[in-house]
């Protein structure tokens, strides 16, 4: 375990920089003092470990792993863990503070926190996947643990890699501790509803903000960049209520079908092939076109930074509904504002998953499992008073709805913090 400088990020904007940002025009606008504005900036934590993990060819590849707890203020802290090359230091940064205000925009008791690998899962197997994420879970024996660091998926990772981690603390517990992790397999505690979680508080943020816009939801168009857990569960989602979904995408690039594309066929492609790579659904475009395209409702559900200063101008949806986390920079956000593009930020838009992550860890504590029509009513109610919450803070100071989900935010974990005096 160790601390080293933060990595060099070249051509894009550094995501913790992005975040900062944000939160230090929110923190101007509540007029937080200087002490708790350094507390609540820094991470509590930041844990680096190497990874040295036999392949399938008997030689030794040494994998970087990162755990960052940006706050334990509210609670345990809570976050992803994510599989992905452009996993770094800041990313990582970027995200678990992102978990913290997240967490507190929808009023579940957790701090923030995110882990990381760098690897490329798409060319690894089973085994060495296995291997990996079982050795990440021993070097974080002394971090994670139900009432202190409780991990999840996020890009590169799902069930599987959940039950991996839970079966390796156990192990070292000597007993099955279910709640040191979430977005496990059903059988192994997992909550009902928690895979389509994300994209489902998505598909309940876009019709919050189609309301509020006035735009009639079965007259939309929608655009979806990234076709994973959360892209491809929100436009399933969008579509059951009535939105034309008309372009969708993953890495190796976009569809588009004005008729609409077929979800049904898009994601039996996808399961069997693992890409949309050489999908015949749509005219083939860039991911670049997608954010482009002239559409009510764009969805970017896959990484950082694809809409910035250079594209913003761009943009023709009307409203962006954050999928991803940290989608646009903080250089674009001006840009989007003057255009009139109403933003949904990503610590409101894709709360649905953390909030039904939440259900589960209460769950397992429980030993109880709950229907699934029941956590769906409780996730769409939450996100829904999430929303109401941001929107009046916003009108009420006239600001965006991103800087207004800050202020929310900042507002819970600084009151928080003022009456514990420590954390
Ligand atoms: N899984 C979850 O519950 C949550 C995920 N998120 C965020 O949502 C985003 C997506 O996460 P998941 O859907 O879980 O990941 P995933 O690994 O299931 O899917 C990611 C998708 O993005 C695509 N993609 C990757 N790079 C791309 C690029 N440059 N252009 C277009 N598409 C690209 C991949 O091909 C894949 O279709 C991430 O920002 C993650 O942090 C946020 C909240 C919860
Ligand atoms: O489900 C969780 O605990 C966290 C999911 C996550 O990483 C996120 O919301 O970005």
């Amino acid at each position: 375990m160790g601390y080293i400088e933060p990595a060099p990020i070249t051509d894009k904007e550094n995501p913790f920089e992005s975040m900062m940002e944000r939160f230090n025009i929110a923190a101007e606008k509540l007029g937080l003092d200087l002490e708790t504005y350094e507390v609540l900036k820094s991470p509590a934590k930041q844990v680096i470990v190497s990874l040295p993990i036999v392949m399938d060819d008997g030689h030794k590849k040494v994998f970087e792993g990162y755990r960052v707890i940006h706050s334990n203020t509210l609670g345990p802290s809570k976050g992803g863990v994510r599989y992905d090359l452009d996993v770094n230091l800041d990313e990582v940064k970027a995200l678990a503070a992102w978990m913290t205000w997240k967490c507190a925009v929808v009023d579940i008791p957790y701090g923030g926190a995110k882990g990381g690998i760098k690897c490329d899962p798409s060319v690894m197997s089973k085994g060495e996947l296995e291997r990996l994420t079982r050795a990440y879970t021993v070097k974080m024996y002394e971090v994670f643990g139900p009432d202190t660091d409780i991990p999840a998926p996020d890009m590169g990772t799902g069930p599987q890699e959940m039950a991996w981690i839970m079966d390796e603390y156990s192990k070292a517990q000597g007993k099955t501790v279910q709640a040191v992790v979430t977005g496990k397999p059903l059988v192994l505690g997992g909550s009902l509803g928690r895979v389509e979680a994300t994209g489902r508080g998505v598909m309940v943020s876009t019709m919050e903000a189609l309301r509020k816009m006035k735009i009639d939801p079965t007259a939309a168009t929608v655009a979806v960049q990234g076709f994973g857990n959360v892209g491809s569960n929100a436009a399933k989602l969008l579509a059951q209520k009535g939105l034309k979904i008309i372009a969708i995408s993953d890495h190796t690039g976009a569809f588009y079908n004005l008729d609409g594309i077929d979800l049904r066929e898009a994601s039996e492609y996808r399961a069997t092939y693992k890409t949309l790579e050489g999908y015949t659904g749509g005219s083939k475009i860039t991911n670049d076109e997608l954010l482009e395209l002239d559409v009510d409702v764009l969805v970017p559900a896959a990484k950082e930074d694809v809409i910035n200063n250079k594209n913003a101008d761009k943009i023709k949806a009307k409203l962006i509904v954050e999928g991803a986390n940290g989608p646009t920079g903080a250089k674009a956000d001006g840009i989007l504002h003057k255009k009139g593009i109403v933003v949904v930020p990503d610590i409101l838009a894709n709360a649905g998953g953390v909030t039904v992550s939440y259900f589960e860890w209460v769950q397992n504590r429980l030993g109880y499992k709950w229907t699934r029509d029941r956590v769906n009513r409780r996730s769409d109610r939450i996100m829904k008073e999430a929303f109401e919450r941001v929107f009046s803070v916003a009108d009420k100071h006239n600001v965006s709805l991103r800087i207004a989900s800050y202020m929310v935010a900042i507002t819970k974990v600084a009151d928080t913090y003022k009456l514990r005096g420590s954390f």
